[in-house]
């Protein structure tokens, strides 16, 4: 299991100094959505020229034109690419070709997926390397979790990794951790806490003393 730290809430030296702060407990970090949406790919690129080696996944949530948008998001620097769950099947198979053309993985975003059983399957047999049940920031201010339908996904894919994010704590980590997810995406936890080092250390420990 590998530890993912989402980037959320910074701007792009925010980003580097977070990335500097917590680099020896993290696994991928994540240049998320709202720095996509701020600062473009030039962002994603800047980080990748300060860090040449660190593992790199770009929050893109493509829905169109995906393998030209995987294919973009890999140029700038990125070694995990995301589509959102509820694009078209050809749009997911585009961009997982893409992605795999250059060596690179694809994570599929089941945000806002209702019925998560049936997609995961019809998604298992695309060739996507990551499914992600993700509970986005709008259903967590309502109490929701992702550990009811994580479980269901889990308990669905064959071949695909798995993975979990959307307000896992220090206190919830533990109950996700012991269902095995191929990735666990932490993102306010740490990056908000006084101590971004400290907290993302507790989090990867958790991980390895599973
Ligand atoms: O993907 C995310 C969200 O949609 C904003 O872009 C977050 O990175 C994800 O939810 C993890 O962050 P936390 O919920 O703060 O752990």
């Amino acid at each position: 299991m590998k530890l993912q730290l989402a980037i959320d809430l910074e701007d792009v030296d925010g980003a580097i100094e977070l990335i500097e702060k917590t680099k020896d407990s993290v696994d991928v970090f994540e240049y998320g959505t709202p720095l996509v949406i701020n600062f473009g790919l030039e962002g994603l690129k800047k980080i990748r020229e300060r860090f040449p080696d660190i593992t790199l996944l770009a929050d893109v949530k493509i829905m169109d034109v995906a393998g030209y948008e995987v294919e973009q998001a890999i140029n700038y620097g990125a070694d995990i690419v995301t589509i959102l769950a509820a694009a078209e099947d050809q749009s997911i198979k585009d961009a997982v070709a893409k992605a795999h053309e250059h060596g690179k993985e694809l994570l599929v975003d089941m945000i806002g997926i209702q019925d998560v059983e049936k997609r995961a399957k019809e998604l298992d047999e695309m060739g996507a390397d990551y499914i992600a049940t993700h509970t986005g920031y709008d259903l967590q201010a309502l109490g929701q979790t992702p550990l009811e339908n994580f479980n269901k996904i889990k308990a669905t894919v064959q071949q695909t990794k798995t993975a979990v994010a959307g307000g896992i704590k220090e206190d919830s980590a533990p109950t996700i951790i012991s269902q095995q997810p191929d990735l666990l995406i932490v993102g306010g936890a740490i990056s908000t806490d006084d101590n971004p080092a400290e907290k993302a250390k507790v989090f990867k420990d958790m991980i390895d003393n599973a």
